[in-house]
């Protein structure tokens, strides 16, 4: 009898390659053992980041956001589950330099110039002279810091700090960009301006970005996505996708009805999943 060949195996490649996502995090969970006894930071957390996408991780404090980022990050192990960065471990996606990292505070070196600081993982990488300079120059532009190769951290106000840091991140030219509060520090304006010019520069380069913050508004003007976590232990209580336009983004669409929607959604989403008696 004639073997019959369903007909998906007689054209493999009229099918298009699923899209594996960037970040793919499945049953996470990492408990810290404490002189106190065991922290569940993270429990049978599920997450998919898709290409181009920006992510924030919204949640209480201690509901493990920096956690969740720094398992990314290979930072940390994680004690359940598993995780795939770019399709392969964390531990070979930090090796790849696959990402770059935005530490809450600048973490700038006070000793050497904006330039020098932007050029130190370029050293490490053992670029040329030549690549590192046109690297410098062109991620220096990409935050609005051409002219300011020469000034030493402190000669710079705390928002030109933080793009300086960014700046470094993406000098390394990853992919994907892991930003743990990095705004955080800031004022309120200083903090709208830097949102602006992040936007911008997420839609211009393309990149795939995790950002972790306290801020709701914050969240809702910068992402496609916003994870809502709830604490003890960490768990990702709602995923709320955006309706705004991709994109840079004015900031005065923060007084339209459909970001209010949104930031709603969230803040529903922060009360059902915080607990007061903590
Ligand atoms: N190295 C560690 N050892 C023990 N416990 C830890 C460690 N790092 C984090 N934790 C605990 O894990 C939980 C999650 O911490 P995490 O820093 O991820 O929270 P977070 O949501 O980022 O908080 P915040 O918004 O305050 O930065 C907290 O209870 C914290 O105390």
């Amino acid at each position: 009898m004639a073997k019959v060949i369903p007909i998906d195996s007689r054209a493999p490649s009229a099918q298009p390659a699923p899209r594996r996502p960037v970040i793919d995090v499945r049953g996470l969970s990492l408990t810290f053992q404490t002189a106190d006894g065991p922290v569940h930071a993270l429990k049978d957390v599920d997450l998919a980041v898709e290409k181009g996408d920006f992510v924030s991780f919204i949640g209480p404090s201690g509901c493990g956001k920096t956690t969740l980022l720094r398992v990314i990050a290979d930072l940390e192990q994680p004690t359940a589950g598993t995780i795939a960065v770019n399709g392969v471990s964390p531990e070979q996606a930090r090796l790849a330099r696959a990402y770059g990292y935005v530490f809450q505070a600048a973490a700038l070196y006070p000793w050497r110039t904006i330039a020098r600081n932007v050029a130190l993982p370029l050293e490490i990488m053992g670029l040329s002279k030549a690549e590192q300079d046109a690297r410098i120059a062109r991620n220096l532009a990409l935050v609005n810091l051409a002219g300011f190769e020469k000034k030493f951290p402190w000669q710079l106000s705390g928002g030109m700090q933080q793009r300086a840091s960014i700046a470094r991140a993406l000098a390394v030219e990853p992919d994907l960009l892991l930003m743990d509060e990095p705004f955080g520090a800031l004022d309120e304006i200083v903090r709208d301006h830097l949102n602006e010019q992040l936007l911008q520069l997420w839609a211009k380069t393309e990149k795939t970005v995790v950002f972790v913050t306290h801020s709701i508004p914050e969240a809702v003007y910068l992402s496609t996505r916003i994870v809502v976590m709830s604490p003890r232990p960490g768990r990702i209580h709602d995923v709320v996708e955006s309706t705004l336009p991709r994109g840079p983004r004015p900031l005065d669409i923060r007084e339209t009805p459909e970001f209010l929607k949104i930031a709603h959604r969230v803040r529903e989403g922060l009360r059902a999943g915080h607990s007061y008696d903590d």
